[in-house]
């Protein structure tokens, strides 16, 4: 599991492991972390340049001291002092002692077209509020230039513990970050400026507490979260899902999630409702019956609202699945007027599943504000409902009610977004819920498979190629031989 924690945690642990070790060790450990990353960014044989932003604390500390450990291999490197008189005293020192250059911002574009990669120590855990004019103005140097971009511990003007970006921002390449993951550097908007992140490890392991921030599932976690049959399962033993999906006007969302949930590896799929015929169709695997959801048998799960419209029987069928006593995943026209005090009073865990845009109608605020403030969203929705939220789009985010670690998807893909793609979802997540994992994991393992096939599928991906590409992605996380 990737684990990242806010800047005031990370301070604290900062300041206990500093009072145990000589001055000036840390910033020595990512200095030598990211002057390796240079190294191995930069072209080999020719005369090479690098051009260091230097802000006028820490994270430019860093800078200049990786600057100075390439010039002592003989690397061009020419430092841009945003506040000269405030750079880091040691850092500048070491950087001249070694032969490296210093200039001022004025003077950056001619530095900054010759360079082979920048080094954007401007601002890390320190910066807030959006980059001030120097810095951006900077900022859209480096853009212009187009030298590929190392970031400091984060890219400059990226909000680290919430992942928002107010106005101008480095754009970065790579980011080497020092000690742990910081929660900006995993959410977008801010961890697309991040591009590929570095973890150099100084030693801070120890002094963090044990409940990060945020979290993001590694291969293996997923693999051990996956249900797999074993000698004595059955089919109801494995989870039947229920789907309350689809409609006569929209049949597809109905076959979507069904499919969705049968390559969730369900024990077996009931589908209520008037697609029945197209389900059928599609999946004869499927059991179908054209009633109200508690008619259609016993399930250990329940999707509703992919596609079932916004008409009274689509209200009777989602009010009927909020009486069931499982676990409930309501997504899309499910959410619509949803009423948070009918789902915190269900006797059983509930899943949503909105997109931006149903997320901003849920908190009665705009679509932008969501897509900006991600985290603060998912956090809200989850408290608001009392429900597990999962917030799709460019980060999917998963929070629960009780609190604890968001957890960021990291697969994925911006192919993703197409029609009928959070059909699949729901249903995959509504398999993953009837075997028994908890809200929470379901969600947020759901959606790690859900990436991963959007990733496999053959581009440009459609809804139903994403689900085809599951079992690809079943087998190369559990790593065993088809079928067993
Ligand atoms: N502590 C440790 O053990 C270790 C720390 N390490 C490193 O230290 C970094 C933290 O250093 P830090 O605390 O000095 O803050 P930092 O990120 O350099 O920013 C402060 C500077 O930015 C400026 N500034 C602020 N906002 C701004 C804005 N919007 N727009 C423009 N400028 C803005 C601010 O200006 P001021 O407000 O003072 O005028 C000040 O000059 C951390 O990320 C890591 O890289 C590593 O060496 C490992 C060990
Ligand atoms: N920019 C993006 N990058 C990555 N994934 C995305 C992006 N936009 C959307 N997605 C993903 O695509 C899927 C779209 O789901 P949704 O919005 O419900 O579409 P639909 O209702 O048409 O099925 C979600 O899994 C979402 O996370
Ligand atoms: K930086």
């Amino acid at each position: 599991m990737r684990t990242a924690y806010r800047v005031e945690t990370v301070r604290t642990a900062e300041r206990a492991l500093m009072d145990r070790l000589p001055a000036g060790t840390l910033m020595a450990r990512a200095a030598a972390g990211l002057a390796a990353a240079c190294a191995d960014l930069l072209p080999s044989g020719r005369s090479r340049r690098v051009v260091l932003l230097v802000g006028g604390g820490d994270n430019g500390g860093d800078a200049l001291y990786a600057g100075a450990r390439l010039a002592r291999r003989g690397v061009g490197v020419t430092a841009v002092l945003l506040a000269p008189d405030r750079a880091h005293p040691g850092g500048l020192a070491a950087l001249r002692a070694a032969g490296g250059r210093t200039t001022t911002p004025d003077a950056a574009a001619a530095a900054l077209a010759r360079a082979d990669l920048v080094v954007d120590g401007i601002t890390g855990i320190g910066g807030r509020g959006g980059l001030r004019p120097a810095a951006a103005e900077l900022a859209r140097a480096v853009a212009a230039a187009g030298a590929p971009v190392i970031a400091v511990d984060l890219p400059s003007g990226v909000d680290p513990d919430t992942g928002e970006v107010h106005g101008d921002a480095v754009r970065a390449a790579l980011t080497v970050t020092f000690g742990t993951h910081k929660p900006g550097l995993l959410v977008d908007p801010a961890a697309e400026y991040a591009g590929r992140v570095r973890l150099v490890d100084i030693g801070l392991g120890p002094e963090l507490p044990p409940g990060p921030d945020l979290t993001a599932l590694e291969p293996a976690d997923v693999a051990a979260l996956l249900p797999r049959p074993g000698a004595e399962s059955d089919k109801y033993r494995r989870g039947v899902v229920g789907i309350a999906a689809g409609s006569a006007r929209y049949p597809g969302a109905a076959v979507l999630a069904v499919g969705g949930a049968l390559r969730g590896g369900a024990g077996a799929v009931r589908y209520a409702g008037p697609a029945d015929a197209a389900v059928i169709a599609r999946y004869p695997e499927a059991l179908v019956s054209t009633g109200l959801p508690h008619r259609a048998g016993r399930v250990q799960s329940w999707v509703v609202g992919p596609g079932v419209g916004d008409d009274r029987e689509a209200r009777e069928r989602v009010a009927d699945v909020l009486d069931a006593d499982v676990p409930v995943l309501i997504d899309a026209d499910g959410l619509r007027g949803l009423d948070p005090a009918r789902v915190r009073a269900r006797s059983a865990p509930t899943v949503l599943t909105p997109h931006a845009g149903e997320a901003a109608a849920l908190l009665g605020t705009s679509r932008p504000e969501v897509e900006a403030g991600r985290l603060a969203a998912v956090r809200a929705l989850a408290d608001r409902f009392g429900a597990v939220a999962l917030l799709k789009g460019s980060t999917t985010l998963v929070a629960d009610p009780a609190g604890g670690a968001v957890r960021a998807n990291p697969t994925g893909t911006a192919w993703l977004a197409t029609a009928g793609s959070g059909d699949v979802l729901s249903g995959l997540i509504g398999a993953l819920l009837a075997a028994g994992l908890t809200p929470l994991d379901a969600a947020s393992a759901g959606a790690y498979l859900h990436g991963l096939a959007g990733t496999h599928a053959p581009v440009p991906p459609m809804a139903s190629t994403i689900t085809e590409a599951l079992p690809a992605v079943w087998h190369e996380l559990l790593g065993e031989p088809r079928g067993r």
